[in-house]
């Protein structure tokens, strides 16, 4: 398997630190281009993939395009590429760009498949939402959903439900170290070290997901087995209740849907 990053910016960087630290499938090369060649070079030692000088020499040496740069630069990468991609696989993680997209850009024998990640793939933990919808063979799509699970959990999901579930687990990070940056914030007013606050709450956060994950339960009956009556928690979240907690989380999404 010859892999070719294009662009190297938060996403593709936590892709390639997975790949290079997880991989349970044989990557054969590693490569990508990005228009800052010094931060490709740092980024290539840091990391382990071997950077080029150019999109051409990208794609001319890999099977497999992973398209990672931000939606409006896409026009520039493919007017500089379009004529060298037949025969190629490629892979988008980029925003919009899923297969009816593509299509639209009619591009001759190169297969398609829109996947969106996210950035906890650094960690082998990401979520990998593959759009059902392709043109990849089958047994490439294979050996890709092999490779994407060495970095994560991939779920399979229709073109129409690409957009919430991206919101839910692509943009979910962010949402996830907010909230742990507030109760660490909070643990820091009451004389926690920052250093501890932080390794506190992230590691109550990846316990409780990793519980609810595998025992399935309801998170109202997880959330309850907490809350003594009379005690500490409860009181904690009727606040965050009265505070709107659940609101705004479903307003963060409302507000992501309406694009
Ligand atoms: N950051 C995240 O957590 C997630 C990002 N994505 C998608 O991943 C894509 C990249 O996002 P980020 O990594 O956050 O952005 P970023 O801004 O950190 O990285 C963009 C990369 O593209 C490169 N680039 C710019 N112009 C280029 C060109 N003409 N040719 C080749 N490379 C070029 C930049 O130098 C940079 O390395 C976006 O399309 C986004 O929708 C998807 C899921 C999660
Ligand atoms: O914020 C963004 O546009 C990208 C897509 C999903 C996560 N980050």
């Amino acid at each position: 398997m010859k892999i070719g990053f294009i662009g190297m910016g938060n996403m593709a960087q936590a892709l390639a630190s997975g790949f290079t630290k997880y991989a349970k499938v044989k990557v054969h090369s590693l490569k990508a281009f990005a228009p800052n060649q010094i931060k490709l070079k740092e980024n290539a030692d840091k990391i382990g993939f071997t950077p080029v000088a150019t999109l051409t020499e990208l794609v001319e040496g890999s099977d497999i395009i992973i398209l990672a740069c931000k939606p409006y630069q896409m026009d520039t990468v493919l007017d500089e590429i379009r004529d060298l991609l037949k025969g190629k696989a490629v892979i988008s993680v980029v925003l919009g760009w899923n297969l009816k997209k593509w299509q639209s850009e009619q591009i001759n024998g190169a297969r398609f498949q829109f996947v969106m990640p996210n950035i906890s793939v650094a960690a082998g933990e990401g979520v990998l939402l593959f759009e059902e919808e392709n043109s990849l063979f089958a047994g490439e799509r294979t050996d890709m959903m092999r490779l994407f699970e060495s970095v994560g959990l991939v779920t399979e999901l229709p073109a129409k439900l690409m957009g919430i579930g991206g919101t839910i687990s692509g943009c979910g990070p962010a949402f996830v170290n907010l909230f742990i940056e507030a109760y660490a914030d909070a643990a820091v007013k009451y004389g926690i070290s920052r250093e501890i606050a932080y390794k506190l709450v992230s590691a109550t956060v990846m316990g409780s997901a990793r519980l609810q994950l595998m025992s399935g339960e309801h998170p109202a009956v997880l959330k309850d087995k907490v809350c003594s009556p009379g005690g500490s928690t409860i009181k904690g979240v009727t606040t965050l209740e009265r505070e709107g907690f659940r609101r705004a989380c479903q307003l963060s999404v409302d507000e992501i849907m309406k694009n």
